[in-house]
């Protein structure tokens, strides 16, 4: 296992005319489970490929703890990459396929039989160990794909790439519980790529959030949800995902179309500033006279277990999470509340600030 350090590894598939990964520097660090999340299209399967060393980057050096890789091809990294698709030899038998990796390192044969049997039985493939890969179905095969990828102990990383999309969706919930136990057993980096923020959430120790070839957040689940740090961070992580209303800072204090909902907290310029604010942490209080941003309910989506209050604040559609129980009507006029802490203040989509409640102003 090793630290695996990027200095400025920027990707151009295109001569330098656009970027497919900016140049950045960042450190994985040796040990931990990260999910690298992002849109499709966003960099995630080149950034894979520039650590697996499947592509050499335009810019920026690769460092292995203090041995530098930019140079050295696949076969000389130890990485283990396992691909959205099996990939396996068809004709040998499953359990042939686990030990293939473990035999080619010319691992002893007891060590090569209690690893197989020890990820068989994790991954459920202990029943289907004589039988040809083909044999198999799709999903069943892609079992055994992640299986050599986590078979030896001596690896650098393990990179994942959607491992999961062939898979029966019952199965999926099963087999990320039994990836974090491997990690929990096996102490493997492992960067785990995925677009699905459940996925993500559910499986990371850290989400490293990737948008347009940059990385605009990274952090525990918690963090991102709680603190997004970028716009992206808000709309992609959560649903629905945060709220972003147009608001002027003025005087100390933040305007939502000359009403005054919070003071202005960090060091800002007067000007415009997005608000962000998640359905959660946007609080509906009934009563006219109590103070926060005036908002029109447009309709309510009954959850069961919630509400998703949809209100109009000026020409800004918002959206409000309440208890189950709560009554909002339709054409109601309300008044929306930032939790304090909670709402935060963003320009050029970067977060520059947050809200804090005006003075005097009591929770609804
Ligand atoms: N071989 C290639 N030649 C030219 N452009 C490429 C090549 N591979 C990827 N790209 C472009 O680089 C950008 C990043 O692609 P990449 O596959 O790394 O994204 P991704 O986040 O993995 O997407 P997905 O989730 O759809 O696999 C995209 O705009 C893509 O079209």
């Amino acid at each position: 296992m090793a630290d695996i350090r990027l200095e400025g590894v920027g990707h151009s598939y295109d001569g330098g005319r656009t970027w497919a990964l900016k140049p950045m520097t960042w450190t994985w660090r040796s040990s931990r489970a990260y999910a690298l999340l992002g849109p499709s299209g966003c960099g995630k399967t080149t950034l894979l490929n520039i650590i697996s060393g499947l592509l050499s980057p335009t810019v920026g050096r690769i460092w292995f703890d203090d041995r530098e890789v930019t140079a050295v091809p696949t076969a000389g990294r130890n990485i283990a990459q396992v691909f959205q698709f099996p990939v396996l030899y068809e004709e040998m038998s499953v359990y042939d396929n686990l030990a293939f990796p473990l035999r080619n390192r010319k691992y002893p044969k007891a060590e090569i039989d209690q690893r197989v049997r020890r990820v068989s039985q994790l991954l459920g493939l202990d029943e289907h160990l004589k039988r040809r890969s083909r044999r198999l179905d799709p999903g069943r095969q892609q079992i055994v794909s992640l299986g050599r990828g986590l078979v030896r102990s001596e690896v650098a990383a393990v990179l994942l790439d959607e491992p999961l999309t062939v898979v029966d969706p019952a199965l999926k919930w099963t087999l990320r519980s039994k990836l974090k136990e491997i990690h929990r057993d096996t102490g493997h980096t492992l960067i785990y790529v995925t677009h699905d923020q459940t996925e993500a959430l559910t499986f990371a120790d850290e989400v490293v959030v990737l948008n347009e070839g940059a990385i605009v957040q990274a952090g525990e689940p918690a963090e991102l949800f709680l603190s997004p740090a970028h716009e992206f961070v808000g709309h992609f992580i959560g649903s629905p995902g945060m709220n972003v209303v147009p608001a002027e800072i003025a005087d100390g204090l933040v305007k939502v179309g000359g009403t005054d909902v919070g003071q202005a907290v960090g060091e800002l310029e007067p000007g415009p500033v997005h608000i962000g604010v998640r359905p959660e942490f946007a609080r509906l209080g009934a009563g006219e006279t109590s103070p926060g941003l005036p908002v029109r309910v447009t309709s309510v989506d009954r959850m069961g277990a919630y509400n998703l209050v949809h209100v109009q604040a000026g020409d800004h559609p918002m959206i409000a999470k309440t208890e189950a129980d709560a009554r909002f009507t339709p054409d109601a006029v309300e008044f929306l509340h930032f939790a304090p802490d909670r709402a935060f203040l963003f320009r050029d989509a970067v977060r520059c600030g947050s809200i804090a409640p005006l003075d005097g102003e009591g929770a609804p």
